[in-house]
Protein backbone atom coordinates (compact mmCIF):
# COMPACT_ATOMS: atom_id res chain seq x y z
CA UNK A 1 0.00 0.00 0.00
CA UNK A 2 1.38 3.35 -0.71
CA UNK A 3 -0.76 5.92 0.75
CA UNK A 4 -0.04 9.67 0.53
CA UNK A 5 2.20 11.06 3.01
CA UNK A 6 -1.08 12.96 4.72
CA UNK A 7 -3.00 9.57 5.00
CA UNK A 8 -5.29 7.58 3.58
CA UNK A 9 -8.81 8.65 2.29
CA UNK A 10 -11.48 6.43 3.39
CA UNK A 11 -15.43 6.55 3.26
CA UNK A 12 -17.70 3.93 5.71
CA UNK A 13 -21.16 2.59 4.55
CA UNK A 14 -23.57 0.28 5.20
CA UNK A 15 -26.57 -1.32 3.28
CA UNK A 16 -28.94 -3.09 5.67
CA UNK A 17 -26.05 -2.82 8.46
CA UNK A 18 -23.52 -4.87 5.89
CA UNK A 19 -20.96 -2.29 6.30
CA UNK A 20 -18.08 -1.35 4.52
CA UNK A 21 -14.85 0.55 4.26
CA UNK A 22 -15.13 2.43 0.71
CA UNK A 23 -11.42 2.64 -0.39
CA UNK A 24 -11.52 5.25 -3.45
CA UNK A 25 -8.73 4.22 -5.30
CA UNK A 26 -9.33 5.68 -8.74
CA UNK A 27 -6.00 4.91 -10.30
CA UNK A 28 -5.65 1.91 -8.68
CA UNK A 29 -2.63 2.64 -7.25
CA UNK A 30 -2.80 1.36 -3.83
CA UNK A 31 -1.96 -2.48 -3.34
CA UNK A 32 -3.94 -3.38 -0.91
CA UNK A 33 -2.77 -6.54 1.35
CA UNK A 34 -5.04 -8.93 2.77
CA UNK A 35 -3.26 -8.54 5.86
CA UNK A 36 -4.33 -4.66 5.73
CA UNK A 37 -7.82 -5.51 4.44
CA UNK A 38 -8.40 -7.46 7.63
CA UNK A 39 -6.41 -4.76 9.64
CA UNK A 40 -8.71 -1.78 8.69
CA UNK A 41 -12.02 -3.93 8.92
CA UNK A 42 -10.62 -4.83 12.72
CA UNK A 43 -13.44 -3.70 14.48
CA UNK A 44 -11.68 -2.66 17.81
CA UNK A 45 -8.16 -1.68 16.10
CA UNK A 46 -8.81 -0.71 13.15
CA UNK A 47 -11.81 1.00 11.37
CA UNK A 48 -14.83 -1.71 11.01
CA UNK A 49 -16.28 -3.50 8.69
CA UNK A 50 -17.59 -6.98 7.06
CA UNK A 51 -15.77 -5.60 3.99
CA UNK A 52 -14.08 -3.18 1.39
CA UNK A 53 -15.19 -1.92 -1.13
CA UNK A 54 -11.99 -0.58 -3.17
CA UNK A 55 -13.21 2.03 -6.20
CA UNK A 56 -10.91 1.45 -9.29
CA UNK A 57 -11.29 3.03 -12.47
CA UNK A 58 -12.08 -0.60 -14.93
CA UNK A 59 -9.81 0.63 -17.23
CA UNK A 60 -7.09 0.49 -14.47
CA UNK A 61 -7.64 -3.03 -12.98
CA UNK A 62 -6.64 -6.08 -15.18
CA UNK A 63 -9.54 -7.99 -13.80
CA UNK A 64 -11.69 -5.33 -15.16
CA UNK A 65 -10.22 -3.76 -17.93
CA UNK A 66 -12.31 -6.01 -20.06
CA UNK A 67 -15.42 -3.91 -18.62
CA UNK A 68 -14.24 -0.67 -19.12
CA UNK A 69 -16.38 0.06 -22.43
CA UNK A 70 -19.77 -0.95 -20.20
CA UNK A 71 -19.18 0.24 -16.74
CA UNK A 72 -16.46 3.01 -15.80
CA UNK A 73 -15.92 1.10 -11.85
CA UNK A 74 -14.93 -1.86 -10.03
CA UNK A 75 -15.59 -2.46 -7.31
CA UNK A 76 -12.87 -4.37 -5.90
CA UNK A 77 -14.28 -6.27 -2.89
CA UNK A 78 -12.81 -7.30 0.14
CA UNK A 79 -13.99 -9.89 2.34
CA UNK A 80 -13.06 -8.68 6.30
CA UNK A 81 -10.84 -12.00 6.60
CA UNK A 82 -8.58 -10.14 3.16
CA UNK A 83 -9.96 -13.06 1.12
CA UNK A 84 -11.55 -11.56 -2.57
CA UNK A 85 -15.00 -12.28 -3.40
CA UNK A 86 -16.39 -12.13 -6.79
CA UNK A 87 -19.70 -9.95 -5.57
CA UNK A 88 -21.31 -8.47 -2.94
CA UNK A 89 -24.63 -7.28 -3.53
CA UNK A 90 -25.48 -4.93 -0.11
CA UNK A 91 -21.81 -3.60 -1.39
CA UNK A 92 -22.54 -2.46 -5.06
CA UNK A 93 -25.62 -0.64 -3.39
CA UNK A 94 -22.70 1.01 -1.45
CA UNK A 95 -20.62 1.06 -4.09
CA UNK A 96 -23.47 3.24 -6.11
CA UNK A 97 -24.23 5.48 -3.56
CA UNK A 98 -20.22 6.20 -3.29
CA UNK A 99 -20.31 7.27 -6.93
CA UNK A 100 -23.52 9.63 -6.24
CA UNK A 101 -21.99 11.06 -3.05
CA UNK A 102 -18.68 11.94 -4.80
CA UNK A 103 -20.70 13.27 -7.70
CA UNK A 104 -19.65 10.52 -9.95
CA UNK A 105 -23.08 9.74 -11.67
CA UNK A 106 -26.48 10.91 -10.71
CA UNK A 107 -29.30 9.16 -10.00
CA UNK A 108 -31.18 7.04 -12.43
CA UNK A 109 -29.04 3.28 -14.25
CA UNK A 110 -25.22 2.86 -14.31
CA UNK A 111 -22.99 -0.39 -14.33
CA UNK A 112 -20.42 -1.53 -12.10
CA UNK A 113 -17.87 -3.87 -12.92
CA UNK A 114 -17.50 -6.82 -10.48
CA UNK A 115 -15.45 -10.05 -10.18
CA UNK A 116 -19.35 -11.87 -10.93
CA UNK A 117 -19.47 -9.31 -14.54
CA UNK A 118 -21.12 -6.16 -14.89
CA UNK A 119 -24.15 -5.19 -12.23
CA UNK A 120 -26.54 -2.54 -12.59
CA UNK A 121 -27.96 -0.53 -9.64
CA UNK A 122 -30.81 1.77 -10.62
CA UNK A 123 -30.34 5.04 -7.92
CA UNK A 124 -34.17 6.39 -7.63
CA UNK A 125 -34.73 9.67 -6.57
CA UNK A 126 -34.09 11.07 -3.03
CA UNK A 127 -37.25 11.78 -0.80
CA UNK A 128 -38.95 15.64 -0.52
CA UNK A 129 -36.96 15.21 2.89
CA UNK A 130 -33.62 14.61 1.02
CA UNK A 131 -33.54 10.61 2.39
CA UNK A 132 -31.83 9.22 -0.55
CA UNK A 133 -33.70 7.06 -2.71
CA UNK A 134 -33.61 3.30 -2.49
CA UNK A 135 -31.02 1.56 -4.89
CA UNK A 136 -32.52 -1.63 -7.42
CA UNK A 137 -29.86 -3.65 -8.54
CA UNK A 138 -29.87 -6.23 -11.60
CA UNK A 139 -28.03 -9.07 -9.75
CA UNK A 140 -27.86 -10.89 -12.96
CA UNK A 141 -29.00 -14.96 -12.93
CA UNK A 142 -29.42 -16.80 -9.92
CA UNK A 143 -28.10 -20.52 -11.10
CA UNK A 144 -29.39 -23.47 -8.79
CA UNK A 145 -27.67 -26.71 -8.59
CA UNK A 146 -28.75 -29.88 -7.93
CA UNK A 147 -26.50 -31.15 -5.73
CA UNK A 148 -27.20 -32.53 -2.34
CA UNK A 149 -25.84 -30.50 0.76
CA UNK A 150 -26.38 -30.47 3.97
CA UNK A 151 -26.08 -28.09 6.70
CA UNK A 152 -24.86 -28.65 10.31
CA UNK A 153 -24.48 -26.28 13.27
CA UNK A 154 -23.80 -28.25 16.94
CA UNK A 155 -26.17 -31.70 17.11
CA UNK A 156 -28.65 -30.04 14.13
CA UNK A 157 -28.69 -30.39 10.51
CA UNK A 158 -30.26 -29.73 7.77
CA UNK A 159 -30.75 -30.24 3.69
CA UNK A 160 -29.66 -26.95 2.13
CA UNK A 161 -30.03 -25.53 -1.70
CA UNK A 162 -26.79 -25.03 -3.10
CA UNK A 163 -27.30 -21.40 -5.23
CA UNK A 164 -24.72 -19.41 -7.29
CA UNK A 165 -25.23 -16.01 -7.13
CA UNK A 166 -22.29 -15.13 -8.34
CA UNK A 167 -20.67 -16.15 -4.89
CA UNK A 168 -21.76 -19.57 -3.52
CA UNK A 169 -24.18 -19.88 -0.84
CA UNK A 170 -25.79 -22.96 1.03
CA UNK A 171 -29.86 -22.43 1.40
CA UNK A 172 -30.52 -24.18 4.48
CA UNK A 173 -34.75 -23.79 5.74
CA UNK A 174 -35.62 -23.89 9.55
CA UNK A 175 -37.92 -24.05 12.00
CA UNK A 176 -36.82 -21.19 13.99
CA UNK A 177 -33.27 -18.87 13.47
CA UNK A 178 -32.27 -19.22 16.84
CA UNK A 179 -31.04 -23.36 15.73
CA UNK A 180 -28.23 -21.68 14.10
CA UNK A 181 -27.22 -21.06 17.34
CA UNK A 182 -24.28 -18.09 17.85
CA UNK A 183 -22.81 -18.90 14.74
CA UNK A 184 -19.22 -17.80 15.92
CA UNK A 185 -17.30 -20.93 13.95
CA UNK A 186 -18.29 -21.39 10.05
CA UNK A 187 -21.17 -23.84 9.50
CA UNK A 188 -20.17 -27.31 8.59
CA UNK A 189 -21.41 -27.63 4.97
CA UNK A 190 -20.84 -31.21 3.17
CA UNK A 191 -19.97 -33.03 1.16
CA UNK A 192 -17.27 -29.58 0.95
CA UNK A 193 -16.16 -30.73 -2.43
CA UNK A 194 -19.09 -28.71 -3.79
CA UNK A 195 -17.59 -25.77 -2.34
CA UNK A 196 -14.08 -25.63 -3.27
CA UNK A 197 -13.67 -21.80 -2.96
CA UNK A 198 -15.72 -21.93 0.28
CA UNK A 199 -19.50 -20.80 1.11
CA UNK A 200 -21.69 -18.58 2.22
CA UNK A 201 -24.61 -20.51 4.25
CA UNK A 202 -28.15 -18.97 5.01
CA UNK A 203 -30.60 -20.11 7.67
CA UNK A 204 -34.11 -18.97 6.08
CA UNK A 205 -37.76 -19.42 8.21
CA UNK A 206 -41.47 -18.46 7.25
CA UNK A 207 -42.84 -14.96 7.96
CA UNK A 208 -45.61 -15.09 6.05
CA UNK A 209 -46.74 -15.35 2.34
CA UNK A 210 -43.58 -14.82 -0.27
CA UNK A 211 -42.10 -13.22 3.41
CA UNK A 212 -39.03 -14.81 5.19
CA UNK A 213 -36.39 -14.18 7.20
CA UNK A 214 -32.64 -15.21 7.31
CA UNK A 215 -29.40 -15.09 9.22
CA UNK A 216 -26.43 -15.42 7.30
CA UNK A 217 -22.75 -16.93 8.29
CA UNK A 218 -20.56 -15.33 5.23
CA UNK A 219 -17.58 -17.11 3.57
CA UNK A 220 -14.80 -14.74 5.03
CA UNK A 221 -16.77 -11.79 7.58
CA UNK A 222 -18.42 -14.38 9.86
CA UNK A 223 -22.41 -13.75 11.16
CA UNK A 224 -23.58 -10.64 8.95
CA UNK A 225 -26.44 -8.28 9.37
CA UNK A 226 -26.98 -8.44 5.83
CA UNK A 227 -26.12 -9.94 2.82
CA UNK A 228 -27.64 -9.37 -0.44
CA UNK A 229 -26.44 -12.10 -2.53
CA UNK A 230 -27.31 -14.43 0.35
CA UNK A 231 -30.98 -12.58 0.28
CA UNK A 232 -31.32 -13.46 -3.80
CA UNK A 233 -30.13 -16.77 -3.53
CA UNK A 234 -32.86 -17.55 -0.30
CA UNK A 235 -35.72 -15.83 -2.63
CA UNK A 236 -35.11 -18.06 -5.46
CA UNK A 237 -34.35 -21.12 -3.26
CA UNK A 238 -37.74 -20.43 -1.07
CA UNK A 239 -39.26 -20.18 -4.79
CA UNK A 240 -38.63 -23.18 -5.82
CA UNK A 241 -39.30 -24.59 -2.43
CA UNK A 242 -42.52 -23.03 -3.01
CA UNK A 243 -42.99 -24.63 -6.88
CA UNK A 244 -42.63 -20.89 -7.65
CA UNK A 245 -40.67 -20.24 -11.23
CA UNK A 246 -41.26 -17.34 -12.76
CA UNK A 247 -39.54 -19.02 -16.04
CA UNK A 248 -42.66 -21.42 -16.07
CA UNK A 249 -45.57 -19.11 -15.27
CA UNK A 250 -43.75 -16.00 -17.02
CA UNK A 251 -44.73 -14.13 -13.90
CA UNK A 252 -42.23 -12.00 -11.70
CA UNK A 253 -41.88 -13.76 -8.50
CA UNK A 254 -42.02 -10.83 -5.69
CA UNK A 255 -40.30 -11.69 -2.07
CA UNK A 256 -39.95 -9.83 0.70
CA UNK A 257 -36.57 -11.12 3.05
CA UNK A 258 -36.22 -9.78 6.50
CA UNK A 259 -32.38 -9.67 8.27
CA UNK A 260 -31.26 -8.38 11.20
CA UNK A 261 -30.22 -5.55 9.57
CA UNK A 262 -33.29 -4.84 7.79
CA UNK A 263 -35.54 -5.38 4.37
CA UNK A 264 -34.21 -6.10 1.07
CA UNK A 265 -37.15 -6.81 -1.51
CA UNK A 266 -36.03 -9.44 -4.09
CA UNK A 267 -37.74 -10.17 -7.83
CA UNK A 268 -36.97 -12.92 -9.78
CA UNK A 269 -37.77 -12.29 -13.36
CA UNK A 270 -39.09 -15.13 -15.99
CA UNK A 271 -35.41 -14.90 -17.51
CA UNK A 272 -34.16 -15.77 -14.55
CA UNK A 273 -32.40 -12.77 -13.51
CA UNK A 274 -32.77 -11.30 -10.14
CA UNK A 275 -33.66 -7.95 -8.99
CA UNK A 276 -32.70 -6.57 -5.56
CA UNK A 277 -34.23 -3.24 -3.99
CA UNK A 278 -32.89 -1.61 -0.70
CA UNK A 279 -31.06 1.10 1.45
CA UNK A 280 -27.48 2.21 1.02
CA UNK A 281 -25.96 4.89 3.16
CA UNK A 282 -22.81 6.58 3.75
CA UNK A 283 -22.00 7.23 7.29
CA UNK A 284 -18.61 8.96 7.12
CA UNK A 285 -15.49 10.65 5.25
CA UNK A 286 -11.64 10.24 7.14
CA UNK A 287 -8.43 9.86 6.59
CA UNK A 288 -5.77 6.72 7.77
CA UNK A 289 -3.17 8.18 9.88
CA UNK A 290 -0.35 7.23 8.00
CA UNK A 291 1.49 6.50 11.33
CA UNK A 292 -1.08 3.55 11.68
CA UNK A 293 -0.62 2.46 7.95
CA UNK A 294 3.19 2.36 8.43
CA UNK A 295 3.32 0.29 11.60
N1 LIG B 1 -22.25 -9.32 2.07
C1 LIG B 1 -22.19 -9.58 0.68
C2 LIG B 1 -21.45 -10.78 0.22
C3 LIG B 1 -19.95 -10.57 0.43
C4 LIG B 1 -19.11 -11.68 -0.15
C5 LIG B 1 -19.25 -12.97 0.56
N2 LIG B 1 -18.83 -12.93 1.94
C6 LIG B 1 -18.45 -14.03 -0.21
O1 LIG B 1 -17.31 -14.35 0.18
O2 LIG B 1 -18.97 -14.53 -1.22
C7 LIG B 1 -23.52 -9.37 -0.01
O3 LIG B 1 -24.24 -8.44 0.42
O4 LIG B 1 -23.82 -10.01 -1.01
Amino acid sequence: MHPTHSGLPFLKGHGTENDFVIIPDPDGALELSAAMVARLCDRRAGIGGDGILRVVRSAAHPEAAAMAGEAEWFMDYRNADGSIAEMCGNGVRVFARYLQHAGLVGEGDLAVATRAGVRRPHIAKADADGTPGRITVDMGRATLHPDQVEVTVGDRRWPARHVNMGNPHAVAFVDDLRHAGRLLDAPEVSPASVYPEGVNVEFVTDRGPRHVAMRVHERGSGETRSCGTGACAVAVATARRDGVDPAVTGEPADYTVDLPGGRLLITERPDGTVEMTGPAVIVAEGVVDPAWLGR
